[in-house]
């Protein structure tokens, strides 16, 4: 647990919401300890009462009664956010909830987030590669304070972009091995030329990131980061040792700021 907040009740329960692109990515909390994360569809429409509708539920029953808990949201969608406003105990966080320096304005909070518990738990400066929706890279410095990133098209969508806009392409889906690279075939040369070019920019970013701050841990995170940090070692040899893969690293974010509100009260609400 990182060093910025304590919880006050330990036992308490809670649950996260991120609201990505694609999907909706849930922790359930037991104060500062994830008990259970799934991911489900996006809402479809707005909801009449108060409860969280069941279809976003995980699909196995567990001991407490989730739809009753407080519920923490960190979105980049606004419609989506939209749908929780009448909701009884729903916070929202902002980029006012996260103490780092040189934030700007629109800056995803998914962004901010991550970074901010990645530093937290693995110390700064630190560089987040949230391979979602879209791939992001984003970069704080010893004094916590934003130095930077990017933003380009996620895999998925890089292979639904060449589906949908060329007549002849097909839309790909990502297998779990890398393709070869001289490809013969048009499903391996469009599975080629995304995932190649992908992990060949990352490296480049992660060199570069390395030049300015060689010390700094890289955590990789998103629904494609496994993929993408199992198959990056072949690039770059040192990435096994100097980077980590944490599927969760938004909810540690979450909770930083979740527990500090507990304690300050600091969140708007929705
Ligand atoms: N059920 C799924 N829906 C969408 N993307 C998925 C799914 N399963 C795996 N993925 C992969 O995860 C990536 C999206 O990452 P994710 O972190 O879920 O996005 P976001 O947080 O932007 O909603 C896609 O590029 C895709 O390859
Ligand atoms: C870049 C993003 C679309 C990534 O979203 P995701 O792939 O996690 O769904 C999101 O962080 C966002 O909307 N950012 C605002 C612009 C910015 O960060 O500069
Ligand atoms: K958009």
């Amino acid at each position: 647990m990182g060093k910025t907040a304590k919880i006050t009740n330990k036992k308490q329960d809670w649950l996260a919401l991120a609201i990505g692109n694609s999907r909706l990515h849930w922790a359930w909390f037991r104060g500062e300890v994830i008990q259970l994360a799934w991911d489900s569809q996006h809402l479809s429409g707005f909801r009449q009462n108060c409860q969280i509708p069941p279809e976003v539920l995980p699909p196995n029953q567990v001991s407490v009664n989730l739809s009753q808990l407080p519920l923490c949201i960190a979105s980049v969608v606004p419609e989506q956010t939209l749908l929780w406003r009448n909701a009884a105990l729903v916070q929202v966080i902002t980029l006012s909830n996260i103490p780092l320096n040189n934030l700007y304005s629109n800056l995803g909070i998914d962004r901010a987030l991550a970074v901010w518990g990645a530093g937290d738990t693995y110390g700064f400066p630190c560089l987040v590669v949230d391979a979602g929706t879209a791939l992001t890279f984003t970069g704080v410095d010893g004094n916590h304070s934003l130095v930077g990133g990017a933003i380009l098209p996620g895999l998925r969508l890089q292979f639904q972009a060449l589906g949908q806009h060329t007549a002849a392409l097909p839309e790909v889906e990502l297998t779990s091995t890398l393709p070869l690279r001289w490809a013969v075939d048009t499903i391996t040369a469009i599975e080629s030329g995304i995932i190649y070019t992908v992990l060949a920019g990352i490296a480049n970013f992660i060199v570069d990131w390395w030049q300015q701050f060689p010390n700094s841990s890289v955590v990789f995170t998103g629904g494609d980061a496994y993929y993408l940090y199992k198959n990056l070692p072949k690039f770059i040899p040192e990435m096994a040792t100097k980077t980590k893969l944490e599927p969760h690293l938004l909810f540690w974010g979450m909770r930083l700021a979740y527990l500090q509100s507990n304690q300050s009260k600091i969140f708007k609400k929705n």
